[in-house]
Parts: structure tokens; sequence; C-alpha cells
């Protein structure tokens, strides 16, 4: 019988370096000889792309936005996440549903039960094994996002806006320890992709029973 594979999530504030060290992390797992899925939320599914596309660039409310976010996940999940899982790959995502908690839950302020409730009807109890919360200050991560690319919908908000979605993922981390390992990501490459993979390669190696 196959063993259920890993899946890892990758979570912080745009400009935090989640999509730079994502990518360290594939290319380590694949050199030991990893099967691996990389992808993102929102997206993931041709369906998930094209909702990705609309939550981007389509002003809308909160609500929407997490009915769009979660409605994207819910394709994601069924048809590329629990398969990959169920063959016994080790998934990759960039964002989960710690990213609607700290966006659209402490961002923008909506109702937490509500975002509770979708989480419940979408993953059925589906969790990430492990989340790495890639911390930085809101003025680094804006310095960053500042000098690689031009700002999308959500990248427009103010710093104020980014320290309450810091403050949801602190929030998020504090109630689940055991999942959600914080990584200080304002420090130079090397030490955050060093501590990084130090804390996949347990949770990984843990998966094959070493
Ligand atoms: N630890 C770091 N120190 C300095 N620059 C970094 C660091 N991590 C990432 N960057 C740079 O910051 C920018 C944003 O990183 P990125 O990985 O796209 O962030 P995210 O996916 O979290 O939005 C990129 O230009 C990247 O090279
Ligand atoms: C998954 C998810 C993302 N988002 C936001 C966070 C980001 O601003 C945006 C897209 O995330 P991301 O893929 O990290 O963008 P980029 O590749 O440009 O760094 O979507 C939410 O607001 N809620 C969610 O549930």
């Amino acid at each position: 019988m196959t063993t259920r594979g890993r899946f890892i999530t990758f979570e912080g504030i745009d400009g935090a370096g989640k999509s730079t060290h994502i990518e360290a992390v594939a290319d380590a797992l694949r050199a030991q000889g990893e099967q691996l899925l990389l992808t993102r939320e929102p997206g993931g599914t041709p369906l998930a792309e094209k909702l990705r596309e609309l939550f981007l660039h389509e002003p809308m409310d909160a609500l929407s936005e997490a009915l769009l976010v979660f409605a994207a996940r819910r394709d994601h999940l069924v048809t590329r996440i629990e398969p990959a899982l169920a063959a016994g790959l080790t998934v990759l995502c960039d964002r989960f549903t710690d990213a609607t908690f700290a966006y659209q839950g402490a961002g923008r302020g909506f109702d937490l039960q509500v975002l509770a409730t979708l989480e419940q009807w979408v993953q059925q109890g589906v969790q990430p094994d492990l989340t790495l919360w890639f911390d930085v200050p809101p003025a680094v991560a804006a310095q960053r996002r500042a000098a690689s690319r031009e700002p999308d919908r959500l990248e427009r908000e103010a710093e104020a806006f980014f320290e309450r979605v810091r403050s949801g993922y602190a929030a998020r981390a504090a109630a689940d320890p055991g999942r959600v390992r914080r990584i200080n990501a304002d420090a130079d490459m090397a030490s955050v992709r060093e501590a990084v993979l130090e804390v996949v390669c347990q949770t990984v190696r843990g998966s094959h029973g070493a």
C-alpha cells in the first residue's frame, strides 16, 4: 500500500520570500529523489487559475473574496492535491487556508466563524502536515516587492493592512503550533534557506519512518 504523501504549505505576507524558497525546497527534495507536486493558491487547476485572475484584478468585497478562494481551493483539493497525496507525492503549495484567515479574516475584518465553516465544508478535515510561515515586517516586504514587481490588487494595500495580515498569521500559528512553524524571513537568503530546509527535511524524513 502506498504511504500517503506529505502536504506542506508556504505562507506569509506578499514579498516575504515564499516563492523564492519553495523553489529551493523543491530542488532539494527532487535531488533526494522525492516525487513532488509543486502548486499554488489561488490556482493550481485550470478552473482555479481562472478564479485567481478574477480575484487578483477585479474589485470585490471580502465575502466574494472568501467565496472565490474557497471555490478555487475545493477544485484544487479534489482534482490535484488529494490524488497527489494518495499517490504518495510530497505536495508543496504556495499558500492555502491560513492565507484566507490572514487576508480576508484579519486583513479585511471578515467573520472568522464563517471562514471556519467554509474551511470545514471545503476541506472535510484535510489540513497541511506542515506550514512554514515566513514572518517579516511589512516595511521589509514592501521594499522587496517594490524592487521586484508591479503590484496586483492586494499588493497595493497600505502597510496597516499587511500589519493586520501578519497578526492573522501569528494567531493561526499560536492556535496550531504543531503544524505552523515560524521562519524568521527578515534575514539573508542563505540563512532563511537553511532554516526552511531543516524544518522541511525533518518532516519528509519523518514520513519515511527514518
Ligand atoms: N531573505 C531575503 N532577503 C532579501 N531578498 C529576498 C529574500 N527572500 C526573497 N527576497 C527577494 O524578495 C522578492 C520577493 O520574494 P518572493 O519570493 O517573490 O516573495 P513572496 O512569494 O513571498 O511574495 C524577490 O525579488 C526575492 O528575490
Ligand atoms: C490563497 C489566498 C491568497 N490571497 C492573496 C494573497 C496574495 O496577495 C494573493 C496572491 O498570492 P501569491 O500567489 O502569493 O501572489 P504572488 O505570486 O504575486 O506573490 O492572493 C488571499 O487574499 N486569500 C487567500 O486565501
